[in-house]
């Protein structure tokens, strides 16, 4: 059985004051049912880490560098994610993709740095719109998901986010049909690949415009284990209710 996760993904946003959400939500949500894992910017993590300190939320970063340590100005290495209090990268994210040219083999590369540091790597694949609208997601998602995921996966450190890249910050979502096809071809693709055992253990997030008005529908659809969110996850407020619908989708399945 799969545990369910939530995951926020501050992107560009928050200072310390900003922690203060942080720690409604520790105190609201004890993680006994789900998993709970915020991404705030690199330059909260060590706060953060210590304000969760003793609750049952996780920490992570945004992206690392593929290398341990070397000259790379203003990059962050896996290594020092986890020196920093974090346990989770969010890696190959669309926002990435298109600003910093990342590709699936550097997404690759830098998973597998997550993973020799003992992090658990959320590796993102997503369509654009013009790919699907010309009925190539499939297609997409397959070539991302040889490409981004190292031979080094397994369900303990690997979660697969799939994001369609119209969907971000849009208010727009697929319906549950077209997720519940992409996120049971991604789950087959997985199987193929890794086994059954790796296959069915790896948790599959879906992630674009979740709210706490459409997160119930989204987590009934098969193989949806949880979210990652953008927007929704700055504010406990948002982000509580939409944790919630997922510890009720926890408890019913
Ligand atoms: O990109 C996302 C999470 O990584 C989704 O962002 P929104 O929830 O703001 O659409």
């Amino acid at each position: 059985m799969r545990r369910k996760l939530a995951a926020g993904n501050w992107k560009m946003n928050g200072t310390r004051a900003d922690l203060a959400e942080l720690e409604a939500l520790c105190t609201a949500h004890d993680g006994a049912d789900v998993d709970l894992l915020i991404c705030p910017p690199f330059t909260l993590i060590t706060a953060a880490a210590q304000l969760c300190d003793g609750h049952d939320m996780r920490i992570g970063g945004q992206d690392c560098h593929m290398a341990a340590s070397g000259a790379h100005t203003g990059d962050i290495s896996a290594e020092m994610l986890k020196d920093a209090g974090a346990s989770a990268v969010i890696l190959g994210h669309s926002e990435r993709r298109a600003d910093h040219a990342e590709t699936s083999d550097i997404v690759r590369a830098k998973a597998r740095a997550a993973h020799d540091a003992g992090l658990l790597a959320i590796i993102c694949v997503g369509e654009s719109l013009s790919k699907r609208e010309a009925q190539n997601t499939l297609d997409i998602i397959g070539g991302q998901l040889s490409s981004s995921i190292p031979d080094s996966a397994t369900g303990e450190n690997t979660v697969v986010a799939y994001e369609p890249c119209w969907a971000i910050g849009t208010g727009l979502t697929p319906t549950p049909d077209q997720i519940g096809d992409v996120h049971d071809f991604i789950r087959t693709r997985l199987e193929k690949r890794f086994g059954a055992g790796i296959g069915r253990s790896v948790r599959l997030l879906y992630g674009g415009s979740v709210k706490a008005g459409n997160a119930a529908e989204i987590f009934a659809v098969s193989n949806v284990d949880g979210a990652l969110v953008g927007g929704a996850s700055l504010k406990a407020d948002d982000f509580s209710p939409i944790i919630k619908a997922l510890e009720a989708e926890a408890h019913a399945s």
